[in-house]
């Protein structure tokens, strides 16, 4: 029987989701494809990462317990493995719940994507200052549909600047959810801010990771 890779599952408040301020449950799995500067969960990726093996039954049941609504499904990267579609399946089948994935941008989310009203994707950019840009798989920016966010991570001005240009060649504002999230203690947040005023970035949300205002850096919130 197909189990997954879970290196940790907590309830919190959504800090950083299209619901953030929300109550989420965070299924996270192991191992990622990319190795960005700033990754605040890089034990995750690490091979010795403690992972209890799940079924997509045992999952399920653990979400019914915690009596949350809201699921994020993260990791690392939770679109590594393909057979994490029928996870996906399984659990947008039960219309009380919402789902929502976070992923790096560098895997094709068609292989994915499903109908469900209850399916959100939350897409990073990985800007120049991340080293991981090369690894973006722009073909998603085609696909990208009105339920989903693209979050771009920036961690200075020129991550900045790229995410205008990207926005404004695949027409992002009038296509999906846009995000400018900071990496965390790296850029001052006023210049995010005096950036959006400068270029009328109209409809861009500002997120900052919620929870590390309340935990800090920390493990399991
Ligand atoms: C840990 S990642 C896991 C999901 C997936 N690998 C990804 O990168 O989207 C979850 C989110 O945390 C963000 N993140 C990781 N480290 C960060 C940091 N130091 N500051 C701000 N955001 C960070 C990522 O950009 C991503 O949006
Ligand atoms: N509270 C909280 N909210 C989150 N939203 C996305 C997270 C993630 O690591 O993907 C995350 C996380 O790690 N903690
Ligand atoms: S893609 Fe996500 S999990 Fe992987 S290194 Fe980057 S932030 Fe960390
Ligand atoms: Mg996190």
């Amino acid at each position: 029987m197909k189990h997954y890779n879970v290196v940790e599952k907590f309830i919190s408040i959504n800090g950083e989701g299209q619901r953030s301020g929300e109550l989420a449950v965070f299924i996270r799995l192991a191992k990622c494809n990319l190795r960005c500067n700033y990754c605040d969960t890089m034990w995750a990726n690490e091979e010795n990462a403690p992972v209890t093996a799940m079924t997509k039954e045992d999952i399920y049941n653990y979400i019914l317990d915690t009596k949350v609504k809201n699921i994020t499904l993260t990791g690392g990267e939770p679109l590594l493995d393909r057979e994490v579609k029928d996870l996906i399946e399984y659990i947008v089948k039960d219309k009380s719940l919402f789902l929502e994935i976070e992923t790096n941008g560098s895997i094709d989310l068609n292989l994915f994507r499903s109908d469900a009203k209850n399916l959100s994707f939350t897409m990073d950019y990985k800007g120049p200052s991340s080293e991981m840009e090369k690894f973006m798989f722009i073909k998603n920016f085609e696909t990208i549909s009105h339920k989903d966010t693209v979050k771009f991570v920036v961690g200075d001005y020129n991550d900045l600047l790229k995410a205008k240009e990207i926005m404004e060649k695949y027409d992002l504002m009038n296509r999906c959810s846009v995000y400018f999230s900071s990496v965390y203690k790296k850029i001052e947040l006023d210049e995010i801010v005096e950036f959006m005023k400068k270029f009328n970035l109209n409809g861009v949300r500002l997120q900052l990771q919620m929870h590390k205002f309340i935990w800090g850096n920390k493990q399991g919130v």
